[in-house]
């Protein structure tokens, strides 16, 4: 795959710097041996998320000397509802400061003890919030989701037997809303299909089920939808995300990804009594309804932001990018995820590091190395992440034990895709010298991954 010639010139650019190994060694020891505590400063490329990282447009800058900072009623707030009208399509908008505040408060509205929520695999804060407030997530996606080696256009579909066989044990009743990702970060960014999305619809209707979309990178899903679905490559990606949207009943948006913003989120759904009982909660969590925990300036960098993420050569070249750095790395005979997805390539850590057991963490091991080697930050997503079973105290080890490379919008060039490439084939041609993993010494209760401290075995 060749890398993209970019629809934008650079104008203004912010100083990297690639520090020593000794340096790096030295790093690594003092964060714990988790590259989430490391200072960014002593990280070269940092690919540890695509969340609130990307690149702002000249206009987005703008925007943020146009944010209007009333308390209420702000200009901003009205242009950002009127952008998620116009894009996304649901009625009712309510801004959130990200994504996982919007989860937060549609769990706290809509959940109750003993719920079941069906999802498409699970993510870290939408299981944390839905297990929060009592429910029980059950994860319904196609079984090819969990094989890395599957190579399938559409890996983020539900198993509508899956789904079907849920209803008919705990009630429909019982299950507040099907959680639909597009696409599946915990898959490797994979996309959900046009027709699955109208079967999971026509199904949740027929039990009086709400559908709620996590949108955080559905105009990269729509963008797979254009090129891999039959019937849709003559459709604009505003078009195809907007029929997306249309198959559900609202949607939860970290603002941070598709959108290119720095911070931002919103709670859309057409409901206007459930509308208003997330508005009453907006206000205790976020701040008052129209500006939901964001200044005036982020309200108009994430409208601004959702008018150019749709795009075509603006999604079309953040997809061929992570296939780029995807394509270089697998040809290299690397074991990654595939298909490569729309943010990140993904590394199969149990693969790649094949003679470290589940139980010294192979994922947390590679990224480590990789930060050693070139200075790299990529995320772990495999048992670290999962965490432990509520009811067992067990870790889980999910079939993924991945090493996320998750590409910022608009922010590397081809040079550092690149050392990025040499970095990870230099790593797997020495693998053999990885031979042991790494044990914590402080895992905290919650959301592990983040706080965690690790020792080398
Ligand atoms: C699909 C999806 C997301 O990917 C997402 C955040 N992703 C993140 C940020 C993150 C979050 C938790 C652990 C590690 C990294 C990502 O690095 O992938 C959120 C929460 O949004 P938020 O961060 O704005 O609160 C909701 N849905």
């Amino acid at each position: 795959a060749r890398h993209p010639a970019e629809p934008w010139r650079i104008k203004t650019v912010e100083p990297i710097r690639m520090t020593s190994p000794e340096e790096r060694k030295a790093a690594l020891e003092a964060a714990g041996y988790n590259v989430g505590l490391l200072p960014a400063e002593l990280v070269y490329i940092d690919l540890y998320t695509d969340s609130g990282t990307s690149a702002m447009s000249d206009r987005q800058w703008a925007g943020v000397m146009l944010g209007d900072e009333s308390y209420a009623g702000s200009r901003s707030f009205y242009r950002f509802e009127a952008a998620v009208r116009d894009f996304y399509g649901y009625d009712e908008v309510i801004p959130t400061h990200q994504g996982r505040a919007a989860e937060n408060i549609l769990s706290r509205c809509l959940i109750r003890p003993g719920h079941h929520v069906p999802g498409n695999m699970y993510f870290t804060t939408t299981r944390e919030h839905q297990e929060l407030n009592g429910g029980i997530f059950h994860d319904v996606i196609v079984d090819e989701a969990h094989d890395p080696e599957a190579d399938l256009p559409f890996k983020g579909n539900v198993d509508l037997g899956k789904l079907e066989q849920l209803i008919a044990k705990v009630g429909a009743d019982q299950i507040p809303y099907v959680s639909l990702a597009a696409t599946v970060n915990m898959a490797g960014g994979q996309p959900i299909s046009m027709a699955n999305l109208a079967e999971v619809r026509e199904l949740t209707r027929q039990h009086g089920i709400p559908v709620i979309l996590d949108a955080a990178r559905a105009v990269e899903n729509a963008w797979f939808i254009k090129q891999r679905e039959p019937g849709w490559s003559e459709r604009t990606v505003a078009e195809i995300l907007r029929e997306i949207c249309a198959q559900t009943d609202g949607a939860t948006m970290s603002a941070k990804k598709d959108s290119f913003a720095n911070i931002g989120g919103w709670l859309a759904v057409r409901d206007p009594h459930l509308a208003e009982q997330a508005r009453n909660l907006v206000v205790v969590y976020e701040g008052l309804h129209t500006y939901g925990g964001m200044a005036g300036r982020d309200l108009e960098a994430v409208a601004q932001g959702i008018e150019e993420s749709v795009q075509e050569p603006s999604i079309r070249t953040r997809i061929e990018q992570v296939a780029y750095l995807g394509d270089r790395i697998a040809r290299a005979g690397v074991p990654i995820v595939r298909p490569v997805g729309g943010h990140a390539v993904c590394l199969n850590a149990t693969a790649f590091l094949a003679q470290v057991p589940r139980e010294q963490f192979p994922a947390q091991t590679l990224t480590c190395a990789l930060y050693l080697d070139a200075g790299i930050r990529s995320t772990e997503r495999g048992a670290v992440s999962a965490g432990r079973d509520p009811a067992t105290g067990h870790n889980r080890y999910p079939s993924l034990e991945l090493v996320r490379l998750t590409i910022p919008r608009r922010v590397y060039t081809q040079g550092h895709m690149d050392v990025v490439a040499d970095s990870v084939i230099r790593l797997h041609e020495g693998r053999k010298a990885l031979c042991s993993g790494v044990e914590f010494t402080y895992e905290p209760s919650t959301l592990r991954f983040f706080q965690s401290r690790f020792r080398p075995l």
